[in-house]
């Protein structure tokens, strides 16, 4: 126990507790808590240790850090003295070929491939033109039936789109359930790691097993016939094929399920955050809705959809993304492993250690942004809307930065662009989020929508 408490250190390690052997503090870390607060775990260690303290997590020994300066050097480091790192489990669910288990060369080869995919001139050339057409499709779906819940209907737009991108999947044709194994696998993605019968990471494993078996019957079935799919899978088979390349099949699956995994989920809870920010905040509303319809009067042609142009001309939109990502937090921690010794404020973090980045702290903090748990996407104005900073880093930072951030704004701008000028609407029911550490909506976010032109006619 005594060695337990007090790990080996060339140095001296940051204060703060090891907890039980082996359980750690990890029980109290995946406590489920509010969403507008920073951790309770985090809090009241700040409180106890400090900036930086050390705890121990699912086995692993940690140190996190609530410091901006030091949290984006950490980024900066990246390849250095520290590497992505996940929990075991969290690899073994995500796929022991996923991109978040590689690095150097091929992390930034597979980087590139999803850019083909996803890379500001794809999303400006091919898939905005779709997304508007999606989105228009399932917004006009939910007027029909008049009352839904975001979070359930904005998670089936993203999935049907963007698994038609990726390979072509269509739910409705298709006799074995993607999604539904999905819906599983996320339900157990950020829990305890219990893999026993009856819990919510057995259930997990299991959708990942399960998405996995399908992704690879489309895989082989699309090898086998040489049709092209025009879409994401043709070009892994390309690479596949190619005599030079680091891509297999197996990175090629796991790649393809991560992506629209990192896709739907993200991008849904957003979307449902957004909405419900919107809805408590009118004046925001209006504000769009301004926006939008000057965007909208400027056309040439009135039916015409949104453009890219049209898109980047959106400051306050922008402005209102920003503030409902930075409120968010829909990534509540990042991990880092040490590869050599660090000193970090006079601390020794030794080789093997994990650094966790809590972007919670500081978009919450009170030091940068003023009245923090306000919905303000006025605080947004003047400043710089596109890029991370050591004070913004919902999409993390480095040479890791989320490769979809621009995916997920654009869907978010489309989104808004129909929903704020050609719908009335407002929440009826639910809109509690929990982290648990991940983010969910135990009652979802109901809300009851009906077409602006219907209600004139009628
Ligand atoms: C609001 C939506 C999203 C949020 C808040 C978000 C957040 C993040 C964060 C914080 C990271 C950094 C993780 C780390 O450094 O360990 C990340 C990485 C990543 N994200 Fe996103 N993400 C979003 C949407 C998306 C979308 C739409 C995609 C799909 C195209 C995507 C794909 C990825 C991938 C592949 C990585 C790993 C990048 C790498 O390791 O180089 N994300 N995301």
């Amino acid at each position: 126990f005594y060695r337990w408490a007090n790990p080996k250190c060339d140095g001296e390690l940051p204060p703060g507790s090891m907890g039980l052997p082996i359980i750690g503090e990890t029980i109290e870390f995946f406590t489920a808590h509010k969403l507008y607060d920073i951790p309770p775990f985090i809090r009241k260690r700040m409180t106890r240790y400090g900036d930086v303290f050390k705890t121990s997590l699912v086995g692993q020994k940690v140190v996190v850090s609530t410091d901006p300066e030091i949290n984006y050097n950490i980024f900066q480091q990246e390849n250095k003295s520290f590497l992505i790192w996940y929990t075991e489990s969290f690899i073994e669910i995500l796929g022991q070929e996923s991109l978040l288990k590689y690095h150097g060369k091929i992390h930034k080869y597979l980087k590139n491939l999803i850019l083909q995919l996803v890379s500001p001139e794809s999303l400006r050339v091919k898939l905005l033109p779709e997304m508007n057409e999606a989105t228009r499709r399932h917004l006009q779906s939910w007027a029909e039936r008049g009352a839904v819940d975001v979070k359930e209907v904005a998670s089936d737009m993203i999935f049907e789109y963007f698994s038609k991108k990726l390979i072509s999947y269509d739910e409705k044709k298709n006799k074995r359930k993607l999604r539904e194994n999905y819906t599983a696998f996320i339900e157990g993605l950020i829990s305890f790691p219990l893999n026993i019968p009856g819990t919510k990471f057995h259930a997990c494993i299991q959708g990942r097993n399960n998405a996995i078996k399908i992704i690879k019957e489309i895989y082989e079935q699309r090898k086998a016939s040489n049709k092209p799919g025009n879409d994401f899978l043709d070009h892994m088979l390309e690479e596949v094929a190619r005599e030079d390349t680091i891509l297999n099949e197996a990175i090629a699956i796991d790649l393809i399920f991560v992506l629209l995994f990192a896709t739907y989920e993200t991008t849904s809870a957003a979307i449902t955050l957004l909405t419900k920010y919107i809805f408590d905040h009118p004046k925001v509303i209006e504000e769009l809705t301004k926006e939008h319809e000057a965007i909208i009067r400027n056309r040439k042609e009135d039916n015409s959809d949104m453009t890219w142009e049209e898109y980047k001309s959106m400051t306050f939109t922008h402005m209102v993304i920003n503030e409902t990502v930075r409120l968010a937090n829909i990534v509540p921690g990042i991990f880092r492993k040490v590869v050599k010794d660090v000193k970090i404020k006079g601390y020794t973090i030794p080789e093997g250690w994990v650094m966790m980045v809590v972007p919670s702290v500081l978009h919450l903090s009170p030091d940068k942004y003023e009245d923090p748990l306000a919905f303000n996407p006025w605080r947004w104005e003047g400043q710089e809307l596109h890029a991370g900073s050591k004070t913004f880093m919902a999409f993390g930072g480095g040479i890791r930065l989320c490769v979809g951030a621009d995916f997920a704004k654009l869907q978010m701008a489309v989104f808004l662009h129909s929903f704020v000028t050609k719908y009335r609407w407002s929440v009826t029911k639910g809109g509690t989020a929990i982290r648990k550490p991940g983010l969910v909506f135990p009652d979802g976010l109901h809300i009851q929508i009906e077409e602006k032109e219907a209600v004139e006619v009628n």
